[in-house]
């Protein structure tokens, strides 16, 4: 996915390149007014760039020297808004096969029962958007959108209308989409939750530009975009995989590196990859290994970089076997007498992890090949 484009609006200025991988979620986090819809509706062809070329799996859309700018219809993309949009005279299965229809046979690689299957929709089939709830409606928007086999889907906070019940029931079928199909999805958010559930890549936006784009638990720990990603998420972003699903003290291990990671139970079998988060505020350090201790993870490792952080805490980028975010108070760090390349142990409590579960394909969905 190569995005380069630029346009004024008003008096205002969307400026965004950015490359990223053409599979997987590639997610857009900014503020609200950031551009990021903007920026999507270009790629869909809804709005057209001044100037700037898009090109998506090899496929030039738009490209302002070549004077190329392909209409909507012909960029295969598949679009999933806010509010779902679904046709209200239609029932379900008709606004699932709208979009079906148009794609020639032959291009098809989704099928009808699969989405069906997938998005857990069989039993609405008869009924009108009405009817149904705002997660249904949800589901059925991105089942319409993906039966039109497409080469990207674009979502656009599709998630926002929810509640957080109705949030939680959507979330994975969106995860698992990404994986069932190889299709890449650019997904709009300022969520960053719904980002950690989901994205592989993240480009971040503000006042129309990009301020940042790379693999998302890359970004996640740069200090100097804390004040994009939001003070509360500031951590590290960890991948992993469980390497036991529940161990004689009650507890999920997870593998990364050299390492075992003990969190709190999570249903999973073993091998399932797993992402954790892990705040730098529940990290805590240590110049000695703590003898009797309620932190079951204890890690030696040493200090990288210490950040700033803020008049009453700093921030240590410790390197335990990959890379750790603590924020500690600054009398802590006083205390300690704490530099860098200093050895130290990490503590982390298993129960302040947040895991995030990350499902291997269930490729049974897709048919043939695009
Ligand atoms: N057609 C338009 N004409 C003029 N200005 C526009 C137009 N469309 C959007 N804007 C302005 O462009 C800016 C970016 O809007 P955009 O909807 O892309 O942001 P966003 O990041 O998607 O925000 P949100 O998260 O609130 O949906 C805003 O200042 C908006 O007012």
């Amino acid at each position: 996915m190569e995005i380069n484009v630029t346009r004024r609006q008003g008096g205002f200025l969307v400026d965004a390149t950015f490359g990223g991988p053409a599979s997987g979620v590639t997610a857009l986090f900014g503020p609200s007014g950031a551009g990021k819809t903007s920026l999507i509706n270009m790629v869909a062809g809804l709005v057209r760039p001044d100037a700037g070329r898009i090109s998506v799996n090899g496929l030039c859309l738009f490209d302002v020297e070549r004077r190329i700018n392909l209409p909507p219809e012909k960029r295969r993309i598949g679009y999933v808004f806010q509010d779902g949009r679904l046709l209200p005279h239609l029932s379900v299965r008709a606004n699932l096969t709208y979009g079906m229809h148009r794609t020639p046979a032959e291009r098809r690689f989704v099928t009808f029962d699969a989405v069906v299957e997938l998005l857990g929709i069989g039993h609405l089939l008869g009924r009108r958007p009405a009817r149904l709830s705002g997660g249904e409606k949800q589901r059925v928007a991105i089942g319409r959108a993906l039966l039109t086999s497409p080469a990207m889907l674009l979502m656009d906070e599709p998630l926002a209308s929810l509640d957080a019940s109705r949030k939680s029931e959507v979330l994975p079928f969106i995860a698992q989409l990404s994986r069932a199909y190889a299709i890449p999805i650019l997904y709009v958010s300022h969520m960053m939750d719904e980002i950690l559930n989901l994205a592989d890549h993240l480009v971040i936006m503000d006042s129309g530009r990009v301020v940042a784009s790379g693999e998302l638990q890359e970004l996640f720990s740069k200090p100097e975009l804390q004040a994009h990603i939001g003070k509360e998420n500031f951590g590290s972003v960890i991948s992993t995989v469980v390497e036991e699903p529940l161990d004689a003290s009650g507890l999920t291990s997870l593998r990364f590196g050299e390492h075992v990671l003990k969190v709190a139970a999570v249903p999973a079998g073993r091998g399932a990859p797993m992402r954790v988060r892990i705040s730098a505020r529940h990290v805590a350090v240590a110049r000695q290994a703590p003898a009797l201790t309620s932190f079951q993870n204890i890690f030696s490792g040493k200090v990288v970089q210490i950040g700033y952080g803020g008049e009453s805490h700093v921030d240590l980028l410790l390197d335990i076997g990959c890379l750790l975010w603590a924020r500690i108070t600054r009398k802590s760090f006083l205390d300690l007498g704490l530099q860098e390349g200093q050895a130290v142990f990490a503590l982390i409590k298993s129960v302040a992890v947040k895991t995030i579960a990350l499902e291997t394909p269930p490729s049974r969905f897709c048919r043939g090949s695009r």
